[in-house]
């Protein structure tokens, strides 16, 4: 076993990528991940930082470089974790996303080479993000507004975010000015002092229309007015300026005090020949092209029939069941944010869909209350946070005889774990669909088919 000491420099061939897109190199079985380096690269590796099991390196200089490297990435895109696969080629990426679902498939299903389906691209490949989460920090005195470096709280600023759409990026350091012109002061998390937080941003795709939320640490706002109107006149898109206060001290950027600061508390935007009212505690794709293709490929699976009763379960605004209500008999949803269910009820009028009903509470509890009920649905459709779903849903789901299970699944690792859950209920896996919906980052996406073993 080799003796590792900081500084000290190495000759390696990287072998593999993290599902973060740092490449792996071995020295003598023991593992270095490097930042900006890609499978098939020798490389000089500069020991940076050791442990028991593995350590970190940096790349001193290329020795070789993949024929798959982008090279004219801005480095700060991998460094903050913005774009943290923006340095592979995108065919490339996707297969490195196929593979991970592969992978975890063999590894937790125990279903090697499962016929994992191409994934489908992303019709943008950068610019394409409705929403942004901008922390607001001072950098050498200056309020600036960026990105934290990986796995720290150091604020890199940033114009450019590569990945957002340009009307965000630019209302993002229009904003940025304005602080600074109005003197607010920027928060600080390690005295828990001064003002603004973060600034979220949230662009509707179709629509245009733009919500701007200010996160603050105290309610009272300094010269509040004249930064709205100075906002609203240079930014006629703005339909809604929210404030959110979070007094807390933990990672999680929104509290649970909200306040409009203008106009309305939603903005609209149209998926799917839908239009949707998203408020600013609602969950919404962030990339809306490639979420409707996602959409679209979930309600081909569920092969829906005229006569079906469909769940909705983990159900946001209505994204999902509204789109597919014309083609059954009714859709139940059920969301935990009470915010998304009145969106979801106000958008199944705006739309008139009258077959549809949303109700506030935790899918787990809210799919037993319907199973004892008597509900019996046809297909239940689940789109679950990247925990995926509690043990006592997959109870409930599976005992009420839905011919299929379509699931949206934003974490590969929990999905294969609740794919063994619903085969050890009488389901059986048929296909796994990934789909796109971060380019240039390491995020999976996919819809996935489960159908009742006893109806083959
Ligand atoms: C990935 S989002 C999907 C939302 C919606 N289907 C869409 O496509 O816009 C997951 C949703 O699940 C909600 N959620 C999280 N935990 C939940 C729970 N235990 N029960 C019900 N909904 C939950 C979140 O608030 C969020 O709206």
């Amino acid at each position: 076993m080799t003796n590792f000491n900081k500084n000290d420099i190495f000759e390696v061939e990287i072998i593999d990528l993290t599902h973060e897109g740092a490449g792996v190199a071995k020295i003598d079985g023991y593992a270095f991940f490097v930042e900006n380096a890609l499978p098939g690269e020798v490389i000089e590796m500069r020991v940076m930082k050791t442990g028991k099991k593995f350590g970190f390196g940096k790349v001193e200089s290329y020795l070789s470089t993949s024929e798959h490297r982008v090279t004219d990435i801005n480095v700060d895109y991998l460094r903050t974790g913005i774009a943290d696969f923006g340095h592979l080629a995108y065919p490339e990426q996707l297969k490195f996303k196929r593979k991970q679902i592969v992978d975890l498939l063999a590894k937790t299903a125990h279903k090697p080479d499962f016929p994992v389906l191409e994934p489908i691209a992303s019709p943008s490949l950068s610019k394409y993000r409705n929403k942004a989460s901008i922390p607001v920090r001072t950098v050498n005195g200056v309020l600036e507004t960026g990105f934290f470096r990986k796995h720290s709280h150091v604020l890199v600023p940033v114009e450019d975010f590569f990945i957002q759409e340009d009307e965000i990026d630019t209302i993002v350091v229009a904003i940025r000015d304005l602080l600074r012109k109005y003197g607010l002061k920027a928060y600080n998390e390690l005295e828990n002092t001064g003002f603004i937080r973060n600034i979220v941003v949230r662009r509707a795709h179709a629509t245009g229309e733009i919500m701007v939320t200010f996160v603050t640490r105290k309610l009272s706002f300094f010269k509040v007015d004249g930064l709205i109107n100075d906002l609203t006149t240079q930014f006629p898109a703005v339909k809604s300026i929210m404030q959110n206060v979070n007094a807390g001290t933990g990672n999680g950027i929104f509290g649970s005090d909200w306040h409009i600061l203008y106009g309305q508390d939603f903005i609209t935007d149209t998926m799917l020949g839908h239009q949707f009212e998203i408020s600013a505690p609602s969950f919404y794709q962030v990339n809306t092209a490639a979420a409707e293709l996602l959409y679209q490929k979930a309600i081909e699976l569920a092969d829906l029939q005229p006569s079906d009763i469909v769940i909705d379960a983990y159900s946001g605004i209505g994204t999902i069941g509204l789109s597919l209500a014309d083609k059954v008999a009714h859709v139940y949803g059920v969301e935990v944010v009470a915010a998304a269910t009145d969106n979801a009820i106000k958008n199944a009028k705006r739309n008139q869909i009258d077959n549809v009903t949303y109700v506030t509470g935790k899918a787990e509890k809210v799919m037993s209350d319907w199973a004892h009920d008597g509900i019996k649905p046809d297909v239940i459709l689940v789109d679950p946070p990247r925990k995926g779903l509690d043990e006592a849903f997959i109870q409930s789901a599976s005992h009420v005889g839905a011919r299929s299970i379509v699931y949206i699944s934003c974490n590969a690792a929990t999905f294969a774990r609740d794919v063994v859950r619903f085969e050890a209920e009488g389901y059986k896996l048929d296909s796994v669909q990934p789909v796109d919906l971060f380019p240039q980052t390491h995020h999976v996406e996919l819809v996935g088919l489960l159908t009742r073993n006893d109806l083959i």
